[in-house]
């Protein structure tokens, strides 16, 4: 292992892996593990190349060294306290995140978060560009930071630059109504290859290219690649995945087998354990599920008493007032349900607003007989994947949002339109039909995907098209 100076491979993303944590007794701040599933999916990335990571220690503060820890080399990015809230919380997750979701909440345009987001993406170029020896290879992550390798490649014309989006590319008539949508486009033509999760979101970006600065594509046959000056951008899809031996081994180990048996005998050994495990995101239609069991308990078609759900949600941008209010809503829904149909000995539904430990997530995925993945709109959704890897023995079911980038590859899990509430109500008492062989082999025929399709096929793939663009 190297020491922190510069790699012939980068990964440059908003977040680095961990985030310091300020402690509520004003004890010294300690690192902790980040949330989301770009993380989730590009630890195991870099530790198999060792290379070093450029990204925000997830706090408002003072800049740090380089530093190796846990065996990565991480590269701090500083903020401060209004690049926090103009950059981060205005212009990434107040503009670009909401509208690229499908404007399920109104993306706000303000010129000031504009100008914050310009600043701190060459603050992460400028970083990018030390961290990288010559000629190496950098990666470059997700929206926050869709500028960077067009002002990398002005600092650095001698590295290669890949830039992969973990959210949906939006349709035209949504992406046309950012004020810098030009300059957006621009940016990401700095880099060498762009990906995203799925073909479609390719498609909007050839278009958008082509409408907004004139720039042909190559024909189908010759990769569709973007004709920009002197140079050709390729574009592809690269549905990213989870790390699926790792997760299917350790479901079948003695001590997650043993844990997820104490984990149904704690919830008072129901008959059916519903699972949800999400950040807690307007996206991500949390309240939507619980409404739906909420109406199947009402109308005596499930037994509340036989029945338990544990819904995961891992606080996340908490500043902002749409996740405040989606906070407020999905306490609400929960209090609901719990007070009509909870008992003395427990409630119906388990809410824990906490990140939990990796051990404890897959054993709950391993125990849990339907895993409910009900998102308006999501990149992909790691969380559908982690929990068909944990079912190789053909247990269990799978409610899976049409709107998740991860349908598109779950084509037999039980696929809803996460706004008709009808369908939802359905897709759950199907998936508690116990015995039905139909279950089974979905669940056999969803695991051999994720297992043939893991995240070291997705890096391996975006990697050797990035070599050879
Ligand atoms: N409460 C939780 N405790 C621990 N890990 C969690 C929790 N909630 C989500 N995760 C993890 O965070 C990641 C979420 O990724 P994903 O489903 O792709 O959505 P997103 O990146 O939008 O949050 C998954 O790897 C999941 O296991
Ligand atoms: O860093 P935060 O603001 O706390 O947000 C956490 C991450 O959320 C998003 O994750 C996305 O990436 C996943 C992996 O590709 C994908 O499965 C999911 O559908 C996306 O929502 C975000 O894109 C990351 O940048 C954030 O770090």
């Amino acid at each position: 292992m190297q020491g922190a100076g510069p790699r012939d491979f980068v990964v440059v993303a908003n977040r680095l892996p961990i985030d310091l944590v300020e402690q509520p007794d004003n004890g010294p701040a300690r690192w902790q593990r980040s949330p989301g599933g770009l993380v989730t999916a590009l630890e195991p990335v870099l530790r198999s190349v060792d290379g070093s990571w450029v990204g925000w220690t997830g706090t408002a503060g003072a800049a740090l060294d380089p530093f190796v820890e846990d065996g990565l080399t991480l590269h701090p990015v500083q903020l401060d306290e209004h690049e926090v809230a103009e950059y981060y919380e205005g212009f990434a997750n107040s503009t670009i995140w909401p509208l690229y979701h499908d404007a399920v909440v109104a993306p706000t345009f303000r010129r000031e978060w504009w100008h914050a987001y310009q600043q701190v993406n060459r603050r992460f170029a400028e970083a990018a560009s030390l961290a990288a020896a010559p000629g190496a290879t950098v990666w470059v992550h997700d929206y926050q930071l869709q500028l960077v390798p067009q002002m990398l490649r002005e600092l650095r014309p001698d590295v290669r630059i890949g830039f992969f989006l973990h959210i949906p590319f939006p349709p035209p008539e949504l992406f046309l109504q950012l004020p810098w949508r030009r300059a957006t486009i621009e940016g990401l033509l700095g880099a060498d290859l762009v990906g995203f999760h799925l073909p479609g979101g390719a498609e909007n970006f050839r278009y958008l290219a082509r409408r907004l600065l004139g720039l042909p594509s190559t024909h189908r046959a010759e990769g569709g690649l973007i004709e920009f000056g002197t140079r050709r951008v390729r574009v592809g899809a690269y549905p990213i995945s989870v790390d699926a031996v790792r997760l299917r081994d350790s479901s079948a180990e003695a001590s997650t087998v043993l844990r997820a048996e104490q984990i149904r005998a704690e919830l008072g050994d129901p008959e059916v354990f519903l699972l949800g495990v999400d950040r807690l995101d307007y996206t991500k239609g949390i309240e939507l599920r619980i409404e739906a069991l909420r109406e199947l308990f009402q109308e005596g078609v499930l037994d509340p008493d036989k029945t338990v759900m544990v819904q995961l949600a891992t606080p996340s941008r908490e500043r902002l007032a749409a996740y405040a209010s989606l906070r407020d809503v999905v306490e609400r829904v929960v209090g609901r349900i719990n007070g009509e149909f909870g008992r003395l000995r427990g409630p119906v539904v388990h809410y824990l607003h906490r990140p939990v430990a990796r051990d404890e997530l897959v054993a709950m995925y391993t125990g849990a007989d339907v895993m409910l993945v009900t998102p308006l709109r999501d990149g992909m959704n790691l969380v559908a994947k982690e929990y068909v890897a944990c079912h190789g023995d053909g247990t269990g079911a799978l409610v899976l949002s049409e709107f998740a980038g991860a349908a598109a590859e779950l084509r037999r899990a039980l696929l809803v339109n996460p706004h008709d509430l009808e369908a939802v109500k359905n897709a759950i008492l199907s998936a508690v039909r116990f015995g039905d062989p139909g279950l089974t082999r979905r669940m056999r025929s969803m695991h051999d995907q994720v297992m043939t399709h893991d995240i070291d096929r997705w890096t391996r793939s975006f990697l050797d098209d990035l070599r050879t663009a």
